[in-house]
Formats: C-alpha cells, sequence, structure tokens
C-alpha cells in the first residue's frame, strides 16, 4: 500500500492539529497508508484524535537513550506511551541544522527500528548533486542503515528539493533509487519527499516510489486530502 505522509516540521499548535485531523478523516481512501507527523507536544492529542480511523501518528525525531540526563530529548518509550507508532529519522534539516551525525542517527535507527516504523530520511545537497556525487552520498547514507532494512522504510529528500518549490523529476530520481538496489540489493519500501503537491504526487508513484513525505503542502489540509485523492 503507498504512504501519504505528512511532516509538520515546526508548524501548527495542538488546537490546530486536532482541527485539522478531525477534517482528515473525512477524506480517507483505504488504499493509501495516512501517517501525520506533528510535533511533540501534539502528538498524545494527535493519536486521540485520530482514534478507529485509518490514520496514524509519527514522531519528527527521537533519541536512542530509554531515560536519563539528556535534557530537552524524547525516547521511544515516551512514543509508544502515547500512540505513536512511526518516527521520522535523519531528516535533511536535523542533519544540517541540529549537526545529526552518520554516528548519532545509526544510533537512533538502531534503537528505533524493532519498534516504532522508521521512516529513514536521505538524499543529496544541490552541491553533491552539481559535482556527480548523489550515488555516492546516497549510497553512504543507506549503507549506514543497511542492517535495519528489515524493520524500515526510506524516503529520498533530495535537500535542493525540499521546501524550494524545485521538484526532482520522478523518472530520474527513481533510476537513482535502482542503482542503488544494483550496490545494496533489494531496498525497504521507498518514498519521495520534495516539493510535493497534488499536482505531482501520483508522478512519483508512477515511476516506483511507494509514497510521498509532504512538507509545506501537508499544512493545509485540503490540499493534503487532493495528494491522497490523486495518489489512488
Ligand atoms: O522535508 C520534506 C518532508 O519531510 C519536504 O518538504 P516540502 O514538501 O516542504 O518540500
Amino acid at each position: 500500500m503507498n504512504y501519504a505522509i505528512a511532516n509538520f516540521k515546526m508548524n501548527k499548535t495542538s488546537d490546530e492539529v486536532d482541527e485539522y485531523i478531525c477534517e482528515l478523516r473525512q477524506n480517507l481512501k483505504n488504499s493509501v497508508k495516512t501517517v501525520i507527523c506533528p510535533s511533540f507536544v501534539s502528538l498524545e492529542r494527535a493519536v486521540k484524535a485520530s482514534f478507529g480511523s485509518l490514520i496514524e501518528i509519527g514522531a519528527q525525531n527521537l533519541f536512542f537513550e530509554e531515560k536519563g540526563a539528556f535534557t530537552g530529548e524524547i525516547s521511544i518509550g515516551m512514543l509508544e506511551s502515547v500512540g505513536v507508532k512511526y518516527a521520522i529519522i535523519g531528516h535533511s534539516e536535523r542533519r544540517h541544522y541540529f549537526k545529526e551525525s552518520d554516528d548519532l542517527l545509526f544510533k537512533k535507527v538502531k534503537a528505533a527500528a524493532n519498534r516504532l516504523k522508521v521512516i529513514y530520511c536521505f538524499g543529496e545537497t544541490e552541491e553533491e548533486r552539481d559535482a556527480g556525487k548523489s550515488l555516492e552520498v546516497t549510497l553512504n547514507q543507506l549503507n549506514l542503515v543497511k542492517s535495519f532494512f528489515e524493520n524500515i522504510i526510506l524516503a529520498y529528500e533530495p535537500v535542493w528539493a525540499i521546501g524550494t518549490g524545485k521538484t526532482a523529476n520522478a523518472e530520474g530520481s527513481f533510476a537513482l533509487i535502482k542503482e542503488l538496489e544494483s550496490k545494496l540489493g533489494a531496498l525497504p519500501d521507498c518514498l519521495y519527499g520534495g516539493s510535493v503537491n497534488h499536482k505531482n504526487a501520483k508522478s512519483f508513484i508512477d515511476a516506483g516510489f511507494k509514497g510521498v513525505l509532504v512538507g509545506s503542502a501537508s499544512l493545509d489540509v485540503k490540499e493534503f486530502s487532493k495528494i491522497i485523492e490523486n495518489m489512488s
């Protein structure tokens, strides 16, 4: 089944997330797995608001330790305790703004892979693409988590396409996934992310991606509903 995953990033209050989920519940498709990833403070209410619907709730981040002196961090157990089922790990904004290293990402994926459905993000920057390094960079990013392939899903998010309106070419992007597969063997389900909207979502499914990870266009419930509609 294809996925439509909304990454709200640092947007929406808990009231706004509640309202959003109430409206989205009316517009779901059985054939599309729908996951909403609001901020940490909205997770518990989001789980309640989605109860009895096909919507599942994901976190945008987590920490690998179970408890202890890690001020400001959130553990997997805490996420499980409020009914969270998914977690995004390795988003380029975490890698870039918060300097998340390969070592840290490995620890996070290792800790979470058996407990939550991990959405592991990877993708090259514009500079890396222009230097012809897309394959090398993404291969390294995937090699890091290869031992967890059975328990995770992937999201290819070329960094230059995130929040820029510059969507990557669907066929070209999937050709990269095929190249990665020829090096690594079968890959887990792979989604596409980066300036997805209701007009281009279907092209990524048609190219072979198993769904979309949507930022800005997911913030408007009508637009996200159209994305789901157009994918199915
Ligand atoms: O980062 C993204 C999803 O995780 C994509 O963001 P945009 O859809 O805003 O480009």
